[in-house]
């Protein structure tokens, strides 16, 4: 199938959009940008920049920012990165139409316990969805570093129109029909990343941080074979490889995050006033409780719940986890 995917929009004008604006326009492509943010659109438009969200990067003047979503209605297809909790609120007053949308939050819908294809799809039932993710800091994005991602749509014919517009040189999708799979491993991820830095952050060792990547990625597999994930999908770049970048670096907002919880600062503290997401501390909850509804066992997403809500403190959650009844590595 051949579909004609020439002008490309960005909606979210935050440090993930902006990078990957800044893909799309590093072939000489040119690209709008939908930005909330009045000070971002006149610093990107003025000054080739987006300080706000991501402070000392030199952007292409292929970008065009915006601040007005109807402008978008002549694109061919749009890249939609604004964050999950917002997801479906943005794109009620999007022009989608039937233009492919491709997803780039991370996240699950809180109160409604919806993936983003599934918010996606109520709000543009005509648009052809794809999912976007793996392991990209948008930092060494948006500076070309060399970078590889999961991109899943299920008609797979759209999904390669879409990879080969999005490729280049530094940025390598690789195909896939599981939008479910792409979407749980990049939305627990956050979770578990929260949980790495309270390691980092109450200085509990490295033997620790592996335990939790492993053990919180076999709770990743659970919930996502449960609900229909492919166990190659959440071992690939969208699961394992997203899990492993983002617990291993305070790079990661959610790390971070973690890391403060780690150090005794309450979450109510770390999450005040802050203009950056941290997904993992809406998703957590709403994990939590999604996995008891499929009957899956999540214990460490149990325990960052516990100490995002400040009902326990790390030493708690420590024990709790260690002295649980010994079980098979395999189950
Ligand atoms: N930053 C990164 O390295 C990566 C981020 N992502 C995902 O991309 C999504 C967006 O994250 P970032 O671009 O990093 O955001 P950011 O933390 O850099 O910026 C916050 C974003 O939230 C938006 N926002 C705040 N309040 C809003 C509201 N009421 N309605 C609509 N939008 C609102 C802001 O306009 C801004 O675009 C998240 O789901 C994140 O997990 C995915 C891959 C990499
Ligand atoms: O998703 C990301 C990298 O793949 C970014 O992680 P944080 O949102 O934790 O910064």
């Amino acid at each position: 199938m051949s579909m004609a995917l020439e002008r490309l929009g960005v909606i979210g004008g935050g440090a993930w959009g902006t990078a990957m604006a800044q893909v799309i326009a590093s072939d000489g492509s040119d690209v709008l940008l939908w930005a909330r943010e009045t000070e971002v659109v006149e610093a990107v438009n003025a000054d080739h920049a987006n300080p706000l969200f991501l402070p000392n990067v030199p952007l292409s003047d292929r970008i065009r920012a915006t601040g007005d979503l109807g402008a978008l209605a002549d694109c061919d297809a749009l890249v939609v990165v604004a964050p999950a909790q917002f997801l479906g609120a943005v794109l009620a007053e999007a022009p989608c139409g039937d233009r492919p949308l491709v997803l780039c939050a991370k996240g699950i819908e809180a109160g409604t316990q919806r993936l983003m294809s599934e918010v996606a799809a109520d709000a543009a039932p005509a648009a052809p969805i794809a999912v976007l993710s793996g392991p990209t800091f948008a930092h060494e994005v948006a500076a070309g570093h060399p970078t590889a991602i999961t991109l899943a749509c299920a008609d797979e014919a759209v999904g390669l129109a879409l990879a080969e517009r999005l490729r280049r040189p530094g940025f390598r999708p690789y195909l896939s029909q599981d939008v479910v799979g792409a979407e749980i491993g990049g939305a627990v991820k956050n979770v578990l990343a929260i949980a790495c830095g309270v390691v980092e952050g109450a200085g509990l060792g490295q033997n620790a941080r592996a335990a939790l990547i492993s053990r919180g990625f076999a709770e990743m597999t659970r919930f996502g074979l449960a609900r229909g994930a492919r166990a190659e999908t959440l071992a690939g770049l969208s699961g394992l490889g997203d899990l492993v970048l983002t617990c291993s670096s305070s790079s990661s907002r959610n790390f971070s995050l973690g890391k403060g919880l780690g150090q005794g600062i309450p979450a109510a503290d770390l999450l005040r006033d802050r203009r950056t997401v941290a997904e993992g501390a809406a998703t957590a909850p709403v994990l939590a409780d999604a996995a008891r509804a499929a009957a899956v066992d999540m214990p460490i997403v149990d325990a960052v719940c516990a100490l995002l809500a400040g009902q326990a403190m790390v030493s708690e959650v420590v024990t709790a986890l260690l002295s649980r009844p010994l079980k098979q590595e395999g189950r």
